[in-house]
């Protein structure tokens, strides 16, 4: 698989002196589905903005699609979702604000005018695209938010916790979103929980800015020492299932759980 992001010793430090991020080297390639996990204040927004080209690193270097070339130049192949979806929104109108990212792209009205009725029937935004972002609730404005990245279809998604104030109905469309997506995803987490429905492969983000794992999702969310260390707790079912079933074969996922139990496994 080609790779989408390269991150060649990444260094970040504040101007307070708050060393962030410390000598991180990644590759995420086309296609993969990445949860970056970490405890507060362990990096990992720092991380995404670097990764996003949004912040200049103290030292290193990222690259994109293979070829040395900066953020600036492959803009529109990036959706980056930060943590504040006030970042987003700020056109008159929530329909506005979904169809810049396709304008800007050159997109014509009527595909960015579709894109935007699918995500708006999707994430229920539907009796809200005439209003003003700043008069929606806070679990609205994310999902208006998340559908103004997904509008103009990016190579990469980062995404800070897209779904931090969405309720169950419109987490699970969300995830369905990301999961689905045809390009790359790095997901930014403090949680677990979510990690195994959604992603292929962990990276925890050590509390020192550092990489303290990077592997296969069952891999790492079965490594208690290590995410005890880290001040993170396995998924619910890896708790429920400890000491029951193996940690190759314990489910991953409340779905998976579920069938396994239905079907006697354990
Ligand atoms: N603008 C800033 N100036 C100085 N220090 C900062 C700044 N932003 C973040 N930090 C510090 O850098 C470290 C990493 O912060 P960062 O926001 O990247 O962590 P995080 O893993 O995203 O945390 P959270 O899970 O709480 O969002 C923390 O010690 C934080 O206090």
């Amino acid at each position: 698989m080609e790779p989408v992001i390269n991150a060649h010793g990444l260094t970040h430090e504040y101007p307070d002196g708050t060393t962030a991020i410390s000598e991180v080297s990644l590759t995420i390639s086309e296609g993969e589905r990445v949860a970056v996990v970490g405890a507060n204040g362990s990096g990992k927004t720092t991380l995404q903005l670097a990764l996003g080209g949004l912040i200049e690193p103290t030292a290193g270097s990222v690259d994109y699609f293979g070829e040395t070339t900066d953020a600036e130049a492959v803009r529109e192949r990036l959706g980056v979702l930060l943590q504040d979806p006030d970042d987003y929104l700020f056109n008159t109108t929530v329909r506005e604000d979904i169809e810049y990212g396709p304008a800007q792209l050159g997109q014509s009205r009527e595909t960015a005018a579709r894109r935007v009725e699918a995500l708006a029937d999707d994430l229920g935004l539907n009796g809200l695209l005439d209003r003003p972002p700043f008069r929606l609730s806070g679990g609205e404005k994310q999902r208006a938010a998340v559908a103004s990245v997904l509008a103009f279809d990016p190579d990469v998604l980062l995404l800070d916790e897209p779904f931090g104030a969405v309720d169950a109905t419109y987490r699970e469309r969300i995830q369905r979103r990301i999961v689905d997506h045809d390009g790359a995803v790095v997901l930014f987490t403090p949680s677990l929980d979510l990690v195994p429905a959604i992603a292929d492969r962990v990276i925890l983000v050590g509390q020192n800015g550092t990489i303290a794992a990077d592997g296969a999702v069952r891999e790492v969310v079965t490594d208690r020492s290590l995410l005890a260390e880290q001040g993170l707790r396995p998924p619910p079912t890896v708790r429920l299932f400890e000491g029951i079933a193996p940690d190759d074969e314990v489910p991953l996922t409340i779905a998976a759980a579920r069938q396994s139990l239905l079907n006697g496994e354990f």
